[in-house]
């Protein structure tokens, strides 16, 4: 899988695929991310990538032309059709579906805009989809798209192993993860949920369902909304919420 990314900042990008399970991946040929600098695509003395915004008010916008070269230079530095996204509080919510999907792809261009973001006209033509990673607003889109570069290349097949597999992970099933824990047993903070050191796998494997939707039903009902609950699911979850009114 190819990501390239459209940024002010390249070295921000050579950051992001450095460490860990992004910087194995790169390591072991599983992706491979780029930086294109708008920067190096704009013309006169000063290179200028931005300009005040039509209508006045605070703040820059971004140009078109640099934008588009850059994009174009992206596209152009390897085969394959690519799906551009522009990192935008005005995006879709970033959910772990749309990751998956995102994953499936084996070309990327994340576009990160800086100031008060980039002219209109420029997503109209170049971009597939905006996507936000929450409401909220950051200095830049370079941190959205290190979010997407982490959570899209931990899905690739390979890249993580069975010790991390992304098989349990929070939402992979639409519901947050159970408590982990690990030793000491005894601890002054407390000890270890007895059915974790059974060595029962089924018995686990029920104790760790019902903490998921247990926490989900408290701390995330919205999701449950979404989830598709099956019967011995909402035995589970009515078994949690019992627990706790005992
Ligand atoms: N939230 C966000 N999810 O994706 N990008 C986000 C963001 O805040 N981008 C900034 C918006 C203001 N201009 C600079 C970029």
């Amino acid at each position: 899988m190819r990501i390239d990314i459209v940024s002010l900042f390249p070295e921000f990008v050579a950051q992001c695929a450095a460490f860990g399970v992004v910087g194995r991946a790169v390591e072991r040929g599983l992706l491979s991310v780029h930086g294109f600098n708008p920067r190096d695509y704009a013309e006169g003395n000063y290179r200028r990538v931005d300009d005040r915004p039509f209508g006045g008010g605070p703040g820059m916008v971004m140009l078109i032309d640099p934008l588009r070269a850059s994009l174009r230079a992206a596209r152009e530095a390897a085969p394959g059709p690519a799906r551009v996204v522009y990192m935008s509080p005005q995006g879709a919510p970033l959910t772990q579906a749309k990751v998956r999907e995102l994953a499936g792809r084996e070309r990327l261009i994340l576009l990160c805009g800086r100031y008060e973001g980039i002219d209109e006209r420029l997503i109209r033509a170049e971009v597939d989809e905006e996507i936000s990673i929450g409401d909220y607003v950051l200095s830049g889109g370079e941190l959205a798209a290190a979010v997407i570069v982490d959570a899209v290349a931990r899905l690739r097949e390979g890249v993580l192993g069975d010790a991390e597999s992304a098989v349990q992970d929070s939402f992979e099933d639409g519901l947050l993860d159970c408590p982990h824990y690990t030793r000491p047993v005894e601890h002054d903070l407390g000890t270890v949920p007895e059915v974790l050191m059974s060595g029962n796998h089924a018995e686990i494997a029920k104790w760790r369902r019902m903490q998921s939707l247990g926490r989900t039903w408290q701390r995330r009902p919205d999701l449950l909304d979404e989830a598709a609950l099956s019967k011995a699911d909402r035995k589970l979850l009515e078994a949690y919420r019992a627990a706790l009114e005992a």
